[in-house]
């Protein structure tokens, strides 16, 4: 018997993203070959004409398993009925920006939306956040949004995960599918911690460590990590736009694994809702490795810490960066509290310390 359509929305449809995915979507990348959908697409007034020419594209592209698409500019219209909410409406950064220079436009959207989504997606709605910056709005989201769970609220780290896996596949001249087990911990942002120590390659004798195979801890330990945190201002850089089809990609894998479930003995890299793993404070969204069964993710337990000699060293410095983590906001909250009682504004001082929080400047 056919499957029942799934409603998908994506926001900012109409940007280079949107144009990227909503095809993804229609082809079955994100939930499957034989998994009918039915696209959401929103954007805004001014791109209402070219939206609607995506919509256009859709219909003439005679995707088998789309089943309509709903083009529109009212939220409201966007988000009754969806299953799954990828939030990629926003303003990229451009050349010299850092992503939390977008912060302040990007946040009122995803404040709105949240209520949108609230009132009228369909229950249990599943919700990535791709718009920058992508682990601020998804706390947003979350605030403004407060009877959706939180476990259904999650930001795109995979893209830096994908990255990270095709940076080992480059060095050690293997396929990116044979490579697995990498971990994005922390922000979508510069300060992010992509961490091998755990990654393993699968080698016609049996799966062996990355690290131990790439035999080189100064490019691991100092060249690897920056591309990979450098690696969106590059493309901004190059393409003077920012990425685009990775970035859709990553969001098809994120979806597609957290509905379907992740390959036996592999995880991934989801930004999640802490639930105080690893000393990380229950609450902030955060990146972790996770495994998903069922359509719920759950984050993996005993990464920091291996036997391994030489990963040790790197188990310290996340401990550190954690703990001066944890320190750095505790200062921050007390400073915040003593405003509070000044300011005599509750509502407002959480949203603004919330948005510190994340705000991967003030951990740097
Ligand atoms: N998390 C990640 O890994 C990742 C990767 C790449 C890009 N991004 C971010 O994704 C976002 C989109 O990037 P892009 O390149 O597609 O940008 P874009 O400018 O091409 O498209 C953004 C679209 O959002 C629309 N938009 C603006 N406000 C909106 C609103 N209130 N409601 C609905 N739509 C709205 C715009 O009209 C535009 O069509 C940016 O914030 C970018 O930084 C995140
Ligand atoms: O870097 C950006 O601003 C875009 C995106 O977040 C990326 O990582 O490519």
């Amino acid at each position: 018997m056919a499957k029942e359509p799934v409603r998908v929305l994506v926001t900012g449809a109409a940007g280079q993203i949107g144009y990227a995915l909503v095809p993804m979507i229609a082809r079955g990348v994100m939930l499957g070959l034989d998994q009918p959908v039915i696209i959401h697409m929103l954007d805004i007034q001014p791109a209402a004409e070219a939206l609607n020419g995506v919509k256009m594209e859709l219909v003439d592209a005679a995707f088998p398993l789309l089943k309509g698409v709903v083009a529109t500019t009212d939220v409201v219209d966007a988000c009754t009925g969806v299953n799954i909410a990828v939030m990629v409406g926003g303003f990229p950064r451009k050349e010299g920006m850092e992503r939390k220079d977008v912060m302040s436009k990007n946040v009122s959207i995803y404040k709105s939306q949240a209520s949108a989504l609230e009132k009228h997606a369909a229950a249990n709605c599943k919700v990535l956040v791709v718009a920058n910056p992508a682990n601020t709005n998804a706390l947003i989201l979350k605030e403004f949004a407060p009877s959706i769970p939180e476990k259904n609220i999650t930001c795109l780290t995979r893209l830096d995960h994908n990255r990270a896996l095709g940076q080992i596949s480059e060095r050690l001249n293997v396929q990116v599918s044979d490579v697995k087990n990498v971990i994005i911990w922390g922000n979508h942002s510069s300060t992010q911690y992509p961490d091998v120590n755990h990654a393993t390659v699968n080698t016609p004798s049996g799966e062996k460590p990355v690290r131990g195979l790439v035999k080189d801890d100064e490019w691991l330990n100092g060249e690897f990590i920056t591309t990979v945190q450098q690696r969106g201002a590059a493309i901004i850089k190059a393409r003077k736009l920012s990425s685009a089809l990775s970035a859709a990609s990553s969001a098809c894998d994120h979806i597609r694994d957290w509905v379907l479930g992740t390959p036996e003995g592999t995880w991934v890299s989801m930004g999640v809702y802490s639930d105080g793993s690893y000393g990380v404070p229950a609450g902030l969204i955060y990146s972790f490795p996770v495994t998903c069964h069922s359509g719920e993710w759950k984050i993996v337990q005993g990464c920091v810490c291996s036997a391994n000699e030489t990963s040790s060293f790197f188990c310290i410095l996340h401990c550190v960066f954690l703990t001066q983590s944890i320190a750095f906001w505790v200062g921050r909250l007390v400073s915040r509290l003593v405003n509070l009682v000044v300011q005599n504004s509750y509502s407002n001082y959480v949203l603004v310390w919330r948005k510190e929080i994340c705000n991967p400047e003030y951990v740097a």
